[in-house]
């Protein structure tokens, strides 16, 4: 079974083994190295166009936990920035790790951030999701580091829905959520082609890493960890460390929007 996860027997380091494009030409993430992107001045502004009442579950899929959105109509919506046409948002997402000095999918200097959010979007080019998950222009996510600093109230309301949704398959409603209000000051952005970070490992991602990181306390990030990747019945398992390392540049371009 295509069973993967972050462990030693179902790791990163095995998914070549069911999922072959592992080794591809644009895997991500990737390590950012901000002296060696090209400022490129024809990128435009990230539009982040989210309405919340969009919002529909939060679900505990037993990789991280997702908030999902109702994206049957345009007004959740991603333009402007490297893309081109309107991408839906579809869901949010979390990886984290095990201790705050690491949990972050990219790394800047080779630095790990302790968690990063990713909104992932799908080109409306594409009657669906499930159509656009495959095409090498389908996919785009917006990723935020997140940095150990002063508690971020604007998390607290995912935070305080985690109980609800410990065990893996859990899910909950969650409704009338503003995702923007999980974004920094600045949209200054990274930007570079690339895949999923999990299987099935699709290189159909445009990658929109933001440079600015939110602030989340070390208290709230004990909260992610109580997490389980473990299904109900199942030996506990905690949610820890569901990062995949950085991957090959392999001679690709990582554009930056600011100077
Ligand atoms: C488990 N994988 C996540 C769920 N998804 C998923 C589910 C089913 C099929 C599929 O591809 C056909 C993708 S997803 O596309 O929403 C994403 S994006 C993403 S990340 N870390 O690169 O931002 C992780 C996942
Ligand atoms: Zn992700």
């Amino acid at each position: 079974a295509h069973g993967w996860g972050y462990g030693a027997t179902d790791g990163p380091d095995k998914w070549a083994e069911n999922f072959p494009i592992a080794n591809g030409p644009r895997q991500s993430p990737i390590n950012i190295v901000p002296k060696e992107a090209q400022y490129d001045f024809s990128l435009k502004a990230l539009k982040l166009k989210y309405d919340p009442s969009n919002a529909k579950g939060i679900l505990n899929n037993g990789h991280s936990f997702q908030v999902d959105f109702v994206d049957d109509t345009n007004s959740s919506t991603l333009t402007g920035g490297p893309i081109s046409g309107t991408y839906r948002l579809r869901q949010f997402h979390f990886h984290w790790g095990g201790t705050d000095d690491r949990g972050s999918e990219h790394t800047v200097n080779g630095i790990n951030f302790p968690c990063e959010l990713h909104l992932v979007h799908w080109n409306t080019k594409y009657p669906s999701f499930g159509e656009a998950a495959d095409k090498p222009d389908g996919l785009a996510v917006v990723g935020v580091f997140l940095k150990i600093g002063a508690a971020n109230p604007r998390l607290q309301k995912v935070l305080d829905a985690l109980d609800a949704i410990k065990n893996k398959g859990k899910q909950t409603t969650f409704a009338n959520f503003d995702a923007k209000s999980l974004l920094p000051g600045s949209l200054d952005y990274w930007t570079y082609d690339g895949s999923l970070t999990t299987p099935p490992l699709l290189e159909s991602v445009t990658w929109i890493v933001l440079k600015e990181p939110i602030s989340v306390s070390s208290a709230q990030m004990v909260k992610f960890r109580k997490l389980l990747f473990s299904g109900e019945g199942e030996t506990p398992c905690c949610m820890v460390d569901n990062y995949r390392p950085p991957q090959p540049l392999k001679g690709r371009q990582v554009r930056a929007s600011f100077k």
